[in-house]
């Protein structure tokens, strides 16, 4: 905070001082307007004392009507203010938008495989008007502060001199202490605000793996993650309720010390010659002007003035390195227990492990599936009835059938995501959910049609289910299996950092597959996890998983995908048959139909 302080000052000064004359026209604006603090108790002293008091019911009466007509001048010299706020403010949001775009424009020719900073959009729409907001805010606060609390002191000093002695040293006192509780109060909040950040995006991050997470059994260990973080923003959150009782403090002591001052030694004030209309003009400054004044004085430098001082730091802090405040979401974090760091890819090993860890799992698990039947509802058609099916350890079974049938909740299924409604699933002969089974995210790893890839370097994306980290020849033997080593270049190597939005849908396809195929779990299970990739590229991905030791179920995308296979499994509504491609075409009339639409794609027999 203070450096961004520091870095952030000189700059304001800039700013300020080549809008002198804005800043006079705002100065001249707001003494007018401040006219009526003047009048507002001093007026309500003359009407009681030359007034009402007297018996000059009349006299009073001016008194008030030229009390009321300086509230309407202080409306119209509002007016100039906003005028004048205007041409402060407006230029403000000019300059922070022009240094976003021109920042971001250097970076994307400078590097173009982070061109797509999809931060600048917040940085253009949001960020700048917040800091324009908050700018406008405080300037209106801190101007209307300096020239109500002006008017009243003078107002007490023209209607009796004793009475800054009551009101001055409390409204010192607690605007000192709430001065010394700005810095803490901007730390706090700053430190609040980066708690708030690292959850959100923990949880936008689980949010995206929550397939997997749940497919490999991570809840737990993803849930006391989150529990962490969230614990983490609660004591932020209670420190800085700290100090904003601090600040109530403060303004106590400035705002309503004075007012029970005024009230206490209003006896002696009398005895001194002074009269009740201007105890109770002193009174209207106190409660009319200052003490709102204050209020929102300290509110809005509380509030509004950490916004614009975080926000001014990300809109002026060069987009490619990372602000001071959000380098905790950097992928540092280690782990006691191996098993959990892949879970969450912001934990992600990033040094590589001393050996090669190269996916050797044995031949693959057997997978059983007997009378399994689903629906999705309990009132609704099952998706499959009453379903047997064995996949032997090593196998290569492809499954077809058409669009809607129940390819993915079959899938979906042997993954662990689903519960049979009838039937059981087991794998090496375990039921698939047993809560005591291995540690699931080693025995399986189901990679969908919607791939993600989260912000991070290339290599933390693709040890995302490597619990033990692997080498950087076996990230370069796989992403050259998979054919992912034309994007590693593109990219800038394995250390790269990856916005995934500037990816296209088979780029990601193929980090996910490469994340597969180096992950150790010796069942695959790829549900059209090739479907954006052409029909050369999908081949050779699919070449590189057969040559992968392991069980692999294939959701297919193409003919070719079936004909690859060791054995094709065919749903057709509750029914499913099985056979190689040659079977299947001769006999089943579905098959043959599906085969005959696909035909038009296929590059071949792979
Ligand atoms: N979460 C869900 N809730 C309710 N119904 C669902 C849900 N997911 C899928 N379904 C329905 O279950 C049936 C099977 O869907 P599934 O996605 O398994 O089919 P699919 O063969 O994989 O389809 P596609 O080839 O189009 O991906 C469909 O009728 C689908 O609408």
């Amino acid at each position: 905070m203070k450096t961004s302080t520091a870095r952030l000052a000189p700059r304001a000064m800039r700013f300020l001082r080549r809008r002198t004359r804005v800043l006079l026209l705002l100065a001249g604006w707001s003494l007018l307007e401040s006219a009526h603090t003047f009048l507002g108790g001093y007026g309500v002293a003359k009407a009681l004392d030359d007034g009402f008091l007297t018996g000059h019911t009349g006299v009073g009466l001016a008194w008030l009507a030229v009390t009321a007509l300086a509230v309407v001048i202080g409306g119209l010299a509002g007016r100039g203010v906003f005028r004048g706020l205007a041409d402060l403010v407006e230029p403000l949001r000019d300059s922070l938008v022009r240094q976003v775009v021109g920042r971001s424009l250097t970076q994307a020719v400078a590097k173009p495989a982070h061109a797509a900073d999809s931060a600048v959009v917040s940085r253009l729409t949001n960020q700048t008007e917040i800091a324009r907001d908050s700018f406008a805010g405080l300037v209106l606060v801190a101007r209307s502060f300096l020239f109500t609390a002006a008017g009243a002191l003078l107002g007490l000093l023209s209607l009796a001199p004793q009475l800054l002695l009551i009101v001055v040293p409390p409204l010192v006192a607690g605007l000192l202490l709430f001065l010394a509780t700005l810095r803490p109060m901007a730390a706090r909040q700053r430190a609040f605000l980066e708690a708030d950040e690292a959850l959100s995006t923990r949880f936008g991050a689980v949010a995206e793996g929550l397939r997997d997470v749940v497919a490999c059994g991570a809840q737990k260990q993803t849930a006391a993650r989150a529990y962490g973080l969230i614990e983490d923003e609660a004591r932020a959150a209670r420190h800085l309720a700290g100090w904003a009782a601090v600040r109530c403090l403060a303004l106590g002591l400035a705002g309503q010390l004075p007012i029970l001052l005024l009230l206490v030694t209003a006896p002696w004030l009398l005895r001194q010659g002074i009269t009740a209309g201007v105890v109770l003009g002193a009174l209207t400054y106190l409660t009319q002007s200052l003490l709102p004044a204050l209020h929102t004085l300290m509110n809005a430098l509380g509030s509004a003035g950490t916004r614009l001082l975080v926000v001014l730091d990300r809109l002026t802090t060069d987009s490619g390195q990372e602000p001071a405040t959000t380098s905790h979401s950097a992928p540092t974090t280690t782990h006691s227990t191996p098993t959990t760091a892949h879970f969450a890819p912001t934990t992600t090993p990033t040094t590589p492990a001393p050996a090669p860890v190269a996916p050797t799992p044995p031949n693959g698990p057997r997978i059983e599936l007997r009378a399994v039947t689903f629906a999705y509802g309990p009132g609704a058609q099952p998706v499959l009835h009453d379903l047997d099916l064995t996949v032997q350890p090593g196998e290569h079974l492809v499954v077809v059938g058409p669009s809607g049938i129940g390819k993915s909740t079959l899938t979906a299924l042997i993954a662990g995501l689903l519960t049979p409604g009838d039937g059981e699933i087991r794998i090496d002969g375990r039921p698939v959910r047993a809560p005591s089974g291995p540690d699931p995210s080693l025995q399986r790893v189901l990679i969908p049609q919607q791939a993600y890839v989260f912000s991070g370097t290339l290599r933390e994306n693709l040890l995302y289910l490597c619990p033990d980290g692997a080498s950087t020849s076996s990230l370069e033997s796989s992403s050259e299996a998979v054919g992912l080593g034309p994007l590693v270049h593109r990219l800038g190597g394995f250390d790269a950092r990856i916005a995934p939005g500037s990816l296209s849908q088979g780029e990601r396809q193929l980090i996910a597959l490469g994340r597969a195929h180096l992950s150790p779990a010796p069942l695959l299970l790829l549900d059209e996890a090739t479907c954006h990739l052409d029909p050369a590229a999908e081949l050779r991905a699919e070449r590189a998983f057969a040559d992968r030791p392991g069980t692999l179920i294939i959701v297919a995308h193409r003919i070719t995908s079936a004909r690859r296979a060791d054995r094709i499994l065919l749903l057709d509504g509750t029914r499913a048959t099985c056979g190689t491609h040659d079977e299947l075409l001769a006999r089943s009339p579905l098959y043959r139909d599906l085969a005959g639409s696909w035909q038009p794609q296929a590059l071949g027999r792979g």
